[in-house]
């Protein structure tokens, strides 16, 4: 078993509330972790700080034997760390394909053969990529559509495009279905069940979707509170008292 991402002993306050609390997690490669837990628990928090977006208070983040804790979101995302958010973070006023060639570019700019980070490339080898992911994706007919005509749902898609142009090895999604009709959302969960297959990623997502959880998790950790207080099996999990106390309450369709 390979650990590609480890929390140990992190701590994140902002200002003088503490938010996260002696965080203790590992990501085994290929597994599909899912981090659990009510509104406010400090799901997003730990998101930010497993993917260098906020510096832990206290405590270490690593990839393999380096501490990345004070690593820009930039660096760990050479290092093959690839993340969502919750509300889409694409190029609204650039088409569909230029989104994904801005991404593909920028990988091929840290593997030191582009034009640049962020100029887009009109090389032949540079677009046939951006248009294969977009056929991997099923986003071929939206190619020349300017992102902010996109559907929510689509929006989203086009997001996971534009990550997975860059390779990454670990892939973190914050909420990846929120806001989805039920016919979008059983999309996305197959869009990433299969993206996930087929490209050998290892993923962290947080979800508030039972279905979403279930369907997608080999391991679950419920945060409450800023503490991860349990992990385990999804079947595990579920039956576990504490979490259908504090978590999946007794009406959950699960139960
Ligand atoms: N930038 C910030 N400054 C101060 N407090 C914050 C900040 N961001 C989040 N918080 C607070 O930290 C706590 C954890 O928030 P976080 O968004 O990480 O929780 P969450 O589990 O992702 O919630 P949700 O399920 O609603 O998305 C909440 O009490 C929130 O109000």
């Amino acid at each position: 078993m390979t650990t590609l991402l480890e929390a140990k002993g992190v701590f994140l306050n902002y200002g003088a509330i503490p938010v996260l609390k002696n965080i203790d997690l590992e990501l085994i490669q290929g597994e599909r972790l899912v981090i659990i837990g009510p509104n406010g628990a400090g799901k997003t928090t730990l998101f930010k700080v497993l993917s260098g977006e906020l510096p832990p208070t206290k405590g270490a983040v690593r990839m393999g034997d380096d501490d990345v804790s004070r690593h820009t979101g930039f660096r760990r995302v050479r290092r093959g760390v690839g993340r969502s958010f919750q509300v889409a973070r694409v190029f609204l006023e650039m088409t569909v394909l230029d989104n994904v060639a801005v991404s593909v570019e920028a990988r091929h700019g840290h593997e030191g053969r582009g034009a640049g980070f962020f100029r887009i490339s009109t090389s032949p080898e540079v677009m046939d990529e951006a248009v294969g992911l977009l056929a991997h994706l099923g986003l071929s007919a939206q190619q020349n559509t300017l992102a902010s005509e996109l559907s929510h749902g689509d929006r989203k898609r086009l997001e996971l495009a534009m990550i997975l142009a860059l390779r990454p090895r670990i892939l973190m999604l914050d909420e990846p279905t929120a806001g989805m009709s039920p016919t979008d959302r059983a999309a996305a969960v197959d869009l990433i069940d299969r993206i996930v297959t087929e490209n050998n990623i290892t993923l962290i997502l947080t979800e508030h979707d039972m279905g979403v959880v279930f369907q997608l998790g080999t391991r679950l950790s419920v945060l409450h509170y800023g503490e991860l207080v349990v992990s385990g099996a999804p079947e595990e999990v579920r039956k576990n008292l504490l979490v259908r106390e504090i978590y999946l309450g007794r009406n959950s369709r699960h139960d």
